[in-house]
């Protein structure tokens, strides 16, 4: 499905963002697919794959790509994403693969981790050597993930891009965790800001900036007598609706009303 943004998109790509780890290497902005083992499914249950992979470079059946319309803007975001949390910045192939590692649960897992984080974009397992867009490790906190993963889907969103988040691992890697919470917040209301997942992250982010874009025309649908509304792009704010209707919203209940 084609998005209805009416602001014209710009297919160059992005040149590649620098990253701490990853700033001496020259790699393209999609990862290049290695002829040995690496990149092989990882079999340990401690690695999720919050996005969804593809090692597919050419004749790819994807979804239009992020807006590189805001370059400035994409680049400006993931470089302080990156600085902030040892993550590096991703790059716009359209597509990322990012790992979480789990911490071990002292109930639970026994030994000593057999993944070490390498660098921001590569792991270890048993001694072989796996690249992916970026890898969290065990530090990483749920903020840091919605900073790195949520935050730029949001954006994409907003400027008229579907955009999806798939969550792949083995049972136990950590998927619930990553997108919503610990195992009670789908439950309980009251689970704390700090734990919170993706989805309530950017569920809240996403409806705080509603609205309608038809026919090219823009509509706050906060204040529907504003019509036709003018959408525009600076450097600081990137792509932005001109007037458009801001609500901060906590719970759903705010959402539907
Ligand atoms: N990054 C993390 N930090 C702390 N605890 C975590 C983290 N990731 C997962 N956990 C905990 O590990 C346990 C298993 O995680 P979770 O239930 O999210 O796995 P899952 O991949 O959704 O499993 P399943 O496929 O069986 O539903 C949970 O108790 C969860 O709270």
């Amino acid at each position: 499905m084609l998005p209805r943004n009416p602001i014209a998109r710009d297919t160059a790509e992005l040149p590649s963002s620098s990253s701490p780890s990853s700033s001496a290497k020259t790699r393209p902005s999609s990862r290049k697919h290695k002829p040995s083992k690496e990149n092989d499914p990882p079999s340990d249950h401690n690695i999720i794959v919050p996005y969804s992979p593809s090692h597919v470079k050419s004749k790819s059946p994807l979804p239009p790509r992020p807006p590189s319309s805001n370059p400035l803007k994409r680049k400006l975001a993931l470089d302080t994403i990156a600085a902030e949390n040892s993550l590096p910045a991703t790059t716009d192939s359209g597509v990322k693969v990012i790992v979480r590692m789990r911490p071990l649960r002292k109930d639970k897992d026994e030994g000593d981790p057999i993944v070490q984080k390498i660098s921001g974009d590569s792991l270890s397992i048993n001694g072989r050597t796996f690249t992916f867009d970026s890898v969290a490790d065990v530090e990483a906190t749920q903020l840091d993930i919605f900073e790195h993963v949520g935050v730029p889907l949001v954006e994409n969103c907003l400027a008229g891009f579907n955009s999806s988040v798939f969550a792949y691992g083995q049972t136990g890697s950590g998927k619930t965790y990553t997108m919503w919470g610990p195992a009670n917040s789908l439950a309980e209301e009251n689970v704390a800001k700090e734990q919170q997942g993706l989805t309530p992250r950017v569920f809240e982010r996403l409806f705080a900036r509603i609205k309608e874009i038809y026919n090219e025309q823009v509509t706050d649908l906060l204040d529907p007598s504003q019509r036709n509304l003018q959408i525009r792009e600076d450097v600081k704010s990137g792509v932005y609706v001109e007037n458009l209707t801001e609500n901060q919203v906590s719970t759903m209940e705010d959402v539907t009303q």
